[in-house]
């Protein structure tokens, strides 16, 4: 199988990207940003979603309405950055289940150091989709994603914002069956693992924290 990478170019989410990537950006602004940014590619990670129909009653006549076939769907928050995506995701898919997966980047060696993880008992029944908005060193990511197979979910899809190359590839080696969507690939990471041009730190631009 070919790993997937799906930019999602559409203009309403470039032009958002651009503002949240502006170091001038405020901690609100970005926030706000960011859940407006998670709908719109929850609404194109979701398009081939299968349908089926169900027989239904409208004030004027009956018919064979379009539903999603029983998806069972969990997002699994890479903390503390992915929580940015959730309440955009669950806007827009709001029966979807929660869980959170605790990792930080340790700044010497840029490995993912896990302090959390809570998800849904059952995961074998489900498809997961992870969210997290940077996939700098793909660290993280195949931390994430180990811990989570390990429970044996149905599918797994990664979204974030930005990835950079190198994060893609060691995604990939690792995990080729999980697709990515993102809003753009940068050019490279640079000597302290930050995705270049990038937008900084997720985590501290989200929470305000630096
Ligand atoms: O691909 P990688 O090189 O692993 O980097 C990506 C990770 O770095 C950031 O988290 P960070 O470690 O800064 O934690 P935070 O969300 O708590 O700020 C980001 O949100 C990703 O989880
Ligand atoms: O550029 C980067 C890389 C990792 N984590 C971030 O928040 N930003
Ligand atoms: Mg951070």
């Amino acid at each position: 199988m070919s790993p997937e990478v799906h930019v999602v170019s559409h203009p309403l989410v470039q032009h958002k990207l651009s503002l949240m990537r502006r170091e001038t950006t405020s901690v609100s602004q970005f926030r706000q940003l960011l859940e407006e940014i998670s709908m719109l590619l929850a609404y194109e990670l979701t398009r081939d979603f299968p349908l089926s129909t169900e027989r239904i009653k409208t004030p004027i006549a009956e018919m064979d309405a379009p539903v999603i076939e029983g998806k069972k769907l969990v997002i699994i928050s890479i903390l503390r950055a992915g929580d940015g995506f959730l309440t955009g995701m669950l806007r827009v898919i709001p029966s979807a289940r929660v869980g959170h997966i605790g990792l930080y980047r340790d700044p010497k060696t840029l490995m993912a150091v896990e302090y959390y993880f809570k998800v849904p008992g059952d995961l074998a029944d489900r498809d997961v989709i992870v969210v997290d908005p940077m996939l700098a060193t793909g660290n993280s990511a195949v931390a994430a994603v180990d811990r989570i197979k390990s429970r044996g979910p149905k599918s797994i899809k990664l979204m974030c914002l930005l990835a950079a190359p190198e994060g893609i590839k060691t995604l990939h080696e690792t995990h080729p069956d999980v697709p990515v969507w993102t809003c753009a690939v940068d050019e490279k990471l640079n000597e302290k693992g930050y995705i270049v041009p990038g937008l900084g730190d997720a985590g501290d631009r989200l929470f305000g924290t630096k």
